[in-house]
């Protein structure tokens, strides 16, 4: 009876399928840019999808939120609340009472984004009020950190990194814009570039669009990444989340 050989096996890489949340519907984005909305529903169904198929994640993003458009707070509180798995929150957490709102849902952590931007005294309280509660998006075109809904800049990524570093900010959530909801594969430079002047993990963010990718990935894990966030290539099919949680199990 003949065995078939293991693949070459690769380091085990955190999976968390997103769930953006526009207007209360479950939506992808293209480039982040409103408006590129493709809708796929109920919040809640998806969530709870990704759930049933394994998912340990959930990366929830409040995309009213992140744009000034109004929110959906009571909807991603009822989500959260429907999860048995660790929940990632983000989209307008920028002061004290969108935290403390986004903390009583019992999330796992939140990731702030234009805060880190707009308000580094607040953001170096509640790192240290918080610790690896708090984690913070960078979110880049090229090296230019970009906050509110993406629309405008707020910096350099380098610069910013180092003083989140110094304040102990735990975790950094690392999106290249030009790739996201495009499925044209991940920015590895990208990824590879900002492990290299942090020991903090790093979960990536922007592009996957085949399992393969995925593995790439995760043959960072040495260098600091720790997860990779998947959108657009599971709502349109690309692979499956058990298919893609199978390929980068360890
Ligand atoms: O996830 C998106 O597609 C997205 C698009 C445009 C803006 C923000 C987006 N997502 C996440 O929202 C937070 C930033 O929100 P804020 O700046 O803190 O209000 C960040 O995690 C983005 O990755």
């Amino acid at each position: 009876m003949s065995s078939v050989p293991p693949g070459p096996s690769v380091p085990k890489l955190e999976l968390l399928p997103a769930v953006d949340v526009r207007d209360g519907q479950a939506v992808r984005l293209v480039h982040g840019e409103s408006g590129t909305e493709t809708s796929y529903g109920s919040p809640l169904e998806a969530a709870l999808a990704w759930q049933r198929s394994g998912a340990e994640w959930l990366h929830l993003v409040d995309l009213d939120a992140a744009f000034g458009t109004g929110d959906n707070r009571a909807l991603i509180a009822e989500v959260t609340d429907a999860m048995d798995i660790k929940v990632e929150l983000s989209g307008g957490i920028r002061d004290d009472a969108s935290l403390a709102a986004a903390l009583a849902t019992g999330c796992t952590r939140v990731n702030l984004g234009t805060a880190a931007l707009e308000s580094p005294e607040w953001v170096a309280k509640i790192i240290a009020e918080h610790g690896d509660r708090i984690a913070v998006g960078l979110d880049v075109r090229g090296t230019t950190l970009r906050g509110r809904g993406w629309t405008r800049d707020g910096g350099d990524l380098y610069e910013t990194l180092a003083r989140l570093d110094s304040e102990g900010c735990a975790r950094y959530v690392v999106t290249d814009i030009a790739k996201d909801g495009t499925l044209q594969g991940p920015n590895l430079e990208l990824l590879k570039n900002v492990c290299a002047v942090t020991d903090k993990p790093v979960v990536a963010s922007g592009g996957v669009s085949s399992l393969d990718d995925l593995r790439a990935i995760a043959t960072l894990v040495p260098e600091g990444v720790e997860g990779a966030i998947v959108g657009k290539a599971l709502y349109a099919k690309a692979f499956t989340l058990e298919e893609a949680l199978a390929a980068v199990s360890g």
